[in-house]
């Protein structure tokens, strides 16, 4: 591995005397395989593009009301253990299929993790969960998972919080999403203009939904903004904006937002900002105060507001093989079990999404009988 000392020498170790004004507090630039050389040695092939390309229509006819169908974001919460999130894969799978005309299901496979403060950043950024940071191995990883899962036939969710790793990742992914924490960021919003999928913005922390619709609105618009090409050469980026940008209510600090009451003043929102009134709802986080065992019970409640008809286009669920969390440091690790927050198990999701298709189904007969 290179390592680039920042005084601009290369050297063999990151002890690097600072003899300008620049770079004082950076302990060294490490080199990185560029997006390209990644997606020849693991590329995503004509099969896989069609499948993705797909996905991402289907994805973005249920959002803007095409398709009658309810998008249901779900896996756990982050991806630490590749050989676990494929297993939670293979047991999704069929689910997905045996529900396609009721449900599209998306696996959520979150490699990038905000934080409040500090604390493990996802695989991408320390793949041993052990402070080593080896970031190429963590690309390498998440780009064959990914690509694991689309042989599966299942779609990938993706949060997008790094403004240069989509360049690595993005061609693969047919949902993504931008966090509580990011949705308020120029960065993000422009970044969510170039992306080639839809994208959902997530409400702010505090609950407030107006800076989610605000970059929806954004993402829709052309920017120019600095960023790094296929080849990893700084360069200025034009995009052409992202008609498919929607919103997710994910609760905030001032309590839940998922009733059919902030759906609804929500929806009108959107409305009048010339957007889809519809929304994803989010389970957990603030939704669910974290908490696996309330998650479902949110699902539950959500899934009855799909029946009735409510302007709900998605869900997303956080769930895993085993429930609840496990500290990241925690040696050994319980296999299937999350290392950040606390997911629903696998028994407890195929109950809710049994439902969700359920009552999807019973939203779409309604919705054809009005048609009539
Ligand atoms: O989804 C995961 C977490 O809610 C998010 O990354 C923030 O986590 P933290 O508050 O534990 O840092
Ligand atoms: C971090 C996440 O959510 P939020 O941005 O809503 O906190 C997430 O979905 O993993």
């Amino acid at each position: 591995m290179t390592v680039i000392n920042p005084a601009g020498a290369h050297s063999a170790s990151s002890t690097a005397l600072h003899t300008s004004t620049s770079n004082r507090r950076i302990k060294t630039f490490r080199e990185i395989p560029t997006p390209h050389q990644l997606h020849t040695e693991l590329p995503l092939t004509a099969r896989r593009a069609l499948a993705v390309a797909r996905d991402r229509d289907e994805i973005a006819d249920i959002l803007a009301g095409r398709d009658d169908r309810l998008l249901v974001v779900v896996g756990p919460c982050s991806v630490h253990d590749p050989v676990a999130a494929l297993d939670y894969a293979r047991q999704l799978a069929p689910l997905a299929a045996e529900h396609a005309s009721r449900l599209k299901i998306v696996m959520r496979v979150y490699f990038e993790k905000p934080r409040t403060t500090v604390g493990w950043k996802g695989l991408i950024n320390d793949p041993g969960m052990d402070q080593t940071f080896d970031v190429e191995r963590g690309l390498r990883a998440a780009r064959s998972l990914l690509l694991d899962i689309i042989d599966l036939g299942l779609p990938v969710g993706c949060e997008f919080l790094e403004p240069t790793s989509p360049q690595y990742i993005a061609d693969t992914v047919a949902w993504g999403a931008i966090g509580a924490r990011t949705t308020e960021s120029q960065v993000h919003r422009q970044l969510a203009s170039g992306l080639s999928m839809p994208i959902g913005f997530k409400n702010g922390t505090d609950g407030g939904v107006q800076v989610a619709i605000d970059g929806a609105t954004a993402a829709a618009a052309e920017h120019v903004f600095f960023g790094v090409d296929d080849f990893g050469h700084g360069a200025v980026v034009e995009t052409l904006g992202n008609p498919d940008c929607h919103v997710i209510l994910r609760g905030g600090s001032r309590g839940p937002n998922f009733d059919s009451e902030s759906v609804a003043a929500a929806a009108d929102e959107l409305a009048k900002a010339g957007l889809p009134a519809t929304v994803m709802i989010d389970c957990s986080h603030a939704n669910s105060g974290k908490d696996h065992l309330r998650q479902a019970e949110v699902a539950a409640s959500v899934s009855e507001q799909v029946a009735a008809g409510a302007p709900v286009s998605g869900v997303m669920l956080e769930s895993f093989l085993v429930a609840g969390a496990q500290s990241p440091d925690a040696r050994p690790l319980t296999y299937g079990q999350s290392v950040t927050d606390k997911c629903m198990d696998f028994a407890t999701t195929r109950t809710l999404i049994d439902r969700f298709a359920r009552d999807s189904a019973t939203r779409i007969a309604g919705r054809v009988g009005m048609r009539r």
